[in-house]
């Protein structure tokens, strides 16, 4: 069986005397592109705030490859696991290559070294925005903005990758690059989860869906004999037709 690079175990969770997670349990596999889907506002951003650290749980465990996150520090935690929230605005003018550089942060305090330098370069490379570099990070589109936030998390060089929305802003061209380069980047070692809302993408490039539905994540298997249809309206409250394309489920609402 594959090593689970994240693991919940009956996790619940609530904001106030509101619950949002009830008795979650699920395990992410290490070197995997998996993603989470549902919702709005079914818990998926409130799972990973979490995860990785933004938000305490008081029932439950959650494990980054195999520790307690609760017994972790934060730089122990920064090398283990890299996150890109669903938002992100910065109102200061600082270039791109200064925004990466941040990412570092963790390991460099405030004095970054030659080897931090080096590293924001190459995660530039990687995402191909090298021509951003120098560009006031404010000036930028959405979608660039996105795609910088998401070179900051590679920076860390963490051994789990969490990304609330990573497509969100893109255009259909930027989609499927990032999505690519997400699941590229499982080959060396990295596990990527991703929350998104396009199914079909999500179907894709996925090596594994989960969705949360009634506070908590279920994973079925997505197969056009397994029901999948009747599953999806299950989450969505909306009833699909499936088709297969190049040996992929596909989905469209039926209108
Ligand atoms: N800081 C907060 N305080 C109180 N309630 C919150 C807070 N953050 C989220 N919630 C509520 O918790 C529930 C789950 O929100 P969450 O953001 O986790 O959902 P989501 O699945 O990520 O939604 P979306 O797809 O819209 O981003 C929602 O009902 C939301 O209103």
């Amino acid at each position: 069986m594959t090593e689970a690079a994240i693991e919940v175990k009956g996790l619940s969770f609530g904001y106030g005397q509101t619950p949002v997670l009830e008795e979650v349990s699920v395990a992410f596999p290490a070197n995997r592109f998996s993603v989470l889907l549902g919702r709005n506002g079914s818990g998926k951003s409130t799972l990973f705030n979490i995860v990785a650290g933004l938000q305490k749980y008081k029932k439950g465990s959650v494990k980054l490859m195999g520790k307690e996150r609760s017994n972790m520090s934060f730089s122990d935690c920064a090398r283990v696991l890299g996150f890109l929230p669903q938002f992100h605005k910065s109102v200061f003018p600082f270039q791109v290559k200064d925004v990466v550089l941040t990412g570092r942060a963790a390991f460099s305090v405030f004095s970054p070294g030659k080897s931090d330098r080096e590293k924001v370069v190459q995660a530039i490379e990687e995402l191909g925005i090298s021509h951003l570099a120098d560009r006031p990070y404010t000036e930028l589109s959405g979608g660039e903005q996105q795609l910088v936030m998401i070179a900051r998390v590679l920076v860390q060089h963490p051994r789990i990758i969490l990304l609330d929305e990573p497509t969100n802003h893109l255009d259909v061209y930027y989609q499927t690059y990032v999505l690519e380069k997400l699941k590229k980047l499982t080959e060396n070692n990295l596990t990527v989860i991703a929350i998104m809302h396009d199914p079909n993408m999500a179907f894709l490039y996925a090596d594994q869906c989960y969705f949360m539905k009634n506070r908590t994540v279920v994973m079925p298997s997505i197969e056009p004999d397994n029901h999948a249809d009747t599953f999806l309206e299950y989450v969505y409250d909306v009833r699909f037709t499936t088709v297969m394309v190049n040996n992929k489920l596909m989905v469209v609402p039926k209108v």
